[in-house]
Formats: C-alpha cells, structure tokens, sequence
C-alpha cells in the first residue's frame, strides 16, 4: 500500500515519477488565471492566521463544509477564526475523494512542513504550528508567490478598475514576479442585468468618453483595452455563461443600445445581438494586440436566490449549466476567422460533456503559425479534480495537440492554491507515464521531458507573452 501522499503521489510507474521530479517539479508557474487581489499582493498582505488564509474565500471549502452540516456562522459568519478552522479541520476526513483532500494536505505539506493529515484531533496542534508560521517572516501574500516559483500572476479586473496596484507593482523593479490584469468585461456584455447603465457611467469616468450611443461605448471599451495593454494586460476573459450568437450589423445594434440607455430592458434576441456584435468587436480589438481571449462557457451562477442576496456571487453556489455551445461558439470563431481577426483563443467550459465538442471545434481554427493558438482550457472549477482534468487531456490527446497544451492555472482566490499546479503536474506526469509504460510511447525522455516542461511552463511563456518573463525555453520540434 503506498504511504499518504509520499513523494510520489499520484505517480504509479517510473516513467511518470523521472518526468515528475527530473523534468516537471522546478518548473516556475504562470497563473494566467485567478482571482487574487493585486491590492493585497502590492501590500505584501500579512495573514493573522491560517483560517483568514484559508477560509477567508474559498468557496470550495465553503461548500464542502456546508455539505458537511456545518452552519453558515462558522463558514462566512460571525464564529472566531479558530472555531471556522475547527469547523474546517472537521469536515477534512469528510472530503476523501475530493481533491480539497489533498490539496488541504499539499498546501500543510509544501507551505508548513506539516506532514499529520487534518482532522478535529490534529487541529489544535495544526492551529498553533500553521500560525506560528504565517504570522511570522516570509509568509505575507508577495512571499507565498515566490516561494510557489510564479514568475506570472494574470488577475481578473473590471475594465473601469483603476489597477492602481497593478501600475505600483510594475514599478517595483525588486519583485520578481509580474503581475498583469485580466481584462474581464462581464457587466458591459450582461446588457440585461440591472446594474448595466450604472456600470456604463463608471466606463464613462473611467475612460473619460462620454457614451451617449453605442460608437461612442465602443470606443470606450478600446479606452479601457488599450489601458489596460499599457499597465501589461495580454488576457481578456469572458464569462459566458450561455454561448450565444445571433447576428446583427451595427445600425441594429445601436438602435439596441439606444433602447437600453433608456431603461427599458431588452428582448432576449436584442440582448444576443448586442453580446454578439460587442463580443466580435472586443475580439477584434485583442487581435490586433496580440492578447489571448478566454472564454468561459456553460457555468450556472448563483443558484440560492436566499444566498445569492445574503452572500453575493462566487460564494459556492454554482453549477454546471447544460447549454449547447457548438453551434454559436464556433460562429463567433469562424466570425473572427473570416475577418482575420481571430485572437489566440482559450475554451474553457463547465459541462464536461462539451470536452469534445471544445477539444474537436479548436482545430477547425489552428492557423498554422502559432503553435496551438486555439486553445482547450485546462478542467475547470468542478472538473478541476483528478478524474476531471485526465478526462480533459484524454479529449484533448485524442483529437488534438496534448503536446501544445499551456496548461495548469489556480482559478483561485487563495495564496496558499499554488500547490495544484504540483497536482497537475504530478497527473499530466502519470498519464503519459502511463501511454509509455503500456507501449504506446517511445521512452524517449528528452522528448517526453520537454512536453512535459512545455505544459508545466514553456508553452505558457511562449503563448502569452507576458512582459519581462525570460525563462524557459520553447519545446524542440524534432526535425
Ligand atoms: O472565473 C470565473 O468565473 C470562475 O472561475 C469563478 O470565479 C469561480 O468562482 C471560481 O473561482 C471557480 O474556480
């Protein structure tokens, strides 16, 4: 029986457990997706203790512990710290099976040396030896990305955010890491919601162009692209919870915003008009940039009415929505295509039932220079587990470039996540450790090593791009 979580956890034969720690564990990281406050990063923010690192916000946890029978007052409520990390440490045993298990365990492990598995008995001790630590020298936010070896940490921002720290952070030549925005224009898409028009007044301020019809809101939306291309952006990220695709010219779409600036709401078939026009337009303008556009697709969003108004979003209660994406993802695509103006794509989607049709539609769109430009994101959220992320790089290994992968991302809210990327890397290791082992791959370690490298970090830099990072190298096509 192998010991819990040894050092070659995960790994099953000694093909994966060379390309793990011979090839794939020293590689730096680009978390080219998270949401991770540049505020607190910039502050080199300290933790009073392990639950405000842990728990503070990270809604997985929330909704293991709410599934556990714990009561809301010791998840977001108003128990001490030290009763939430009880409540916490008790719901731990309950969660075999998924990987807050082990990446509980991973982050004791990696960042505190703590080698006891988590539990109500071993909480006191954990609680005093975690604090001890955090509280001291080494563990504020800027240290816990640098000690994960990031060299990119990409944040999620509202287009009329300010990056104010993003802007104070690229002025700190001493830190090793960049940090750059992600260009997340979700509320001036949702033409819909309620608060549209206000956020249009902060798009108004922010870009400082007055937006009386749609040209004009545009041209505010570039504002804000070209800001953000400035302060070191190369991402954009879509939230699209429907894939949706209705075509429109612009006249139609002006006299759809002109509606909408007077309040009324809008016909569904309005409202898919303007995402689409919007979303073509925003694509283009990434294009010419040279930035990576990021869809996320087929999420289901606040399902606790009660919770929803009591919490807020992103607070653990979600799901996987069941839309049918082919059909206008790959019109919006072929859109973009047929411009010449396609930007380099990454698709994520909630449904793992969309793992095919994502892994098949990209390669309709490869333009033969950029190594895999159009992208399967990595498992995301409720696929991000053991079984969710091989079902993800099966689909993609079976229809397209496994090879051209950009890999792993956190997607999290916490600084202490960084040990997923091992996760991550410790399955992509096992599975091709697998395909050699069984032969159906050469044993050919400088090339399954590179592949390795290249989706634990190579292709990442070489994909995006990003400002002032130089290491790693691409991965050698073999004449
Ligand atoms: O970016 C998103 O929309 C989701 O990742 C969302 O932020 C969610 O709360 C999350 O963090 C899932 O990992």
């Amino acid at each position: 029986m192998e010991k819990f979580m040894n050092e070659n956890f995960l790994l099953k034969n000694e093909t994966a457990i060379s390309l793990f720690h011979d090839y794939a564990k020293e590689m730096p990281i680009i978390d080219y997706h998270c949401h991770l406050s540049p505020k607190e990063i910039y502050e080199n923010k300290k933790f009073k203790n392990i639950t405000e690192a842990w728990l503070y916000g990270d809604h997985y946890k929330w909704r293991a512990m709410r599934a556990n029978g714990i009561p809301e007052e010791y998840i977001t409520g108003n128990a001490s710290d030290y009763e939430k990390f009880l409540a916490w440490a008790k719901t731990v045993p309950m969660t075999i099976g998924n990987p807050l298990y082990n990446w509980t365990h991973l982050e004791l492990q990696r960042f505190f040396g703590i080698y006891e598995t988590l539990n109500e008995q071993s909480a006191p001790g954990i609680w005093e030896k975690a604090n001890a630590l955090i509280t001291g020298e080494g563990f504020g936010a800027r240290d816990l990305i640098v000690k994960s070896n990031v060299k990119v940490v990409c944040t999620t921002d509202d287009p009329t955010d300010s990056l104010e720290y993003h802007q104070l952070l690229k002025k700190d030549e001493d830190y090793p890491v960049s940090v750059v925005p992600g260009f997340r224009p979700d509320k001036g898409l949702e033409i819909n919601r309620d608060e549209f028009l206000e956020w249009v007044g902060k798009l108004e301020q922010a870009s400082q162009v007055k937006i009386e019809n749609y040209k004009d809101y545009l041209a505010a939306l570039e504002v804000r692209v070209q800001f953000f291309h400035l302060v070191g952006g190369v991402v954009s990220d879509h939230a699209l919870d429907s894939m949706v695709y209705e075509e429109a010219t612009f006249d139609e779409v002006q006299l759809i915003f002109a509606e909408r600036l007077t309040g009324s709401k809008l016909s569904l078939e309005a409202e898919k008009k303007f995402k689409t026009f919007t979303l073509i337009h925003l694509g283009k303008l990434y294009a010419d940039l040279g930035w990576a556009m990021q869809f996320h697709i087929n999420a289901h969003r606040n399902n606790n009415t009660n919770m929803f108004k009591r919490l807020g979003p992103d607070t653990g209660y979600d799901s996987i929505n069941d839309d049918q994406i082919a059909k206008p993802l790959v019109s919006i695509l072929d859109s973009l295509e047929q411009a010449g103006m396609l930007p380099k794509t990454i698709i994520y989607s909630l449904n793992p039932t969309d793992n095919y049709v994502i892994a098949s539609i990209i390669n309709s769109f490869q333009d033969g220079k950029t190594p895999g430009k159009i992208q399967f994101g990595t498992a995301w959220w409720f696929n991000d587990t053991k079984e969710g992320m091989l079902e993800q790089m099966k689909a993609l290994s079976n229809v397209g470039l496994f090879s051209r992968f950009i890999g792993m991302l956190t997607d999290s809210r916490s600084f202490l996540s960084y040990t997923r990327h091992e996760y991550f890397r410790r399955i992509v290791c096992n599975l091709i450790g697998e395909w050699v082992e069984n032969g159906e791959v050469p044993k050919d370690m400088e090339l399954l090593g590179g592949i390795v490298q290249a989706i634990a970090y190579n292709n990442a830099k070489e994909y995006f791009q990003f400002q002032g990072v130089t290491e790693g190298t691409p991965i050698s096509t073999r004449s």
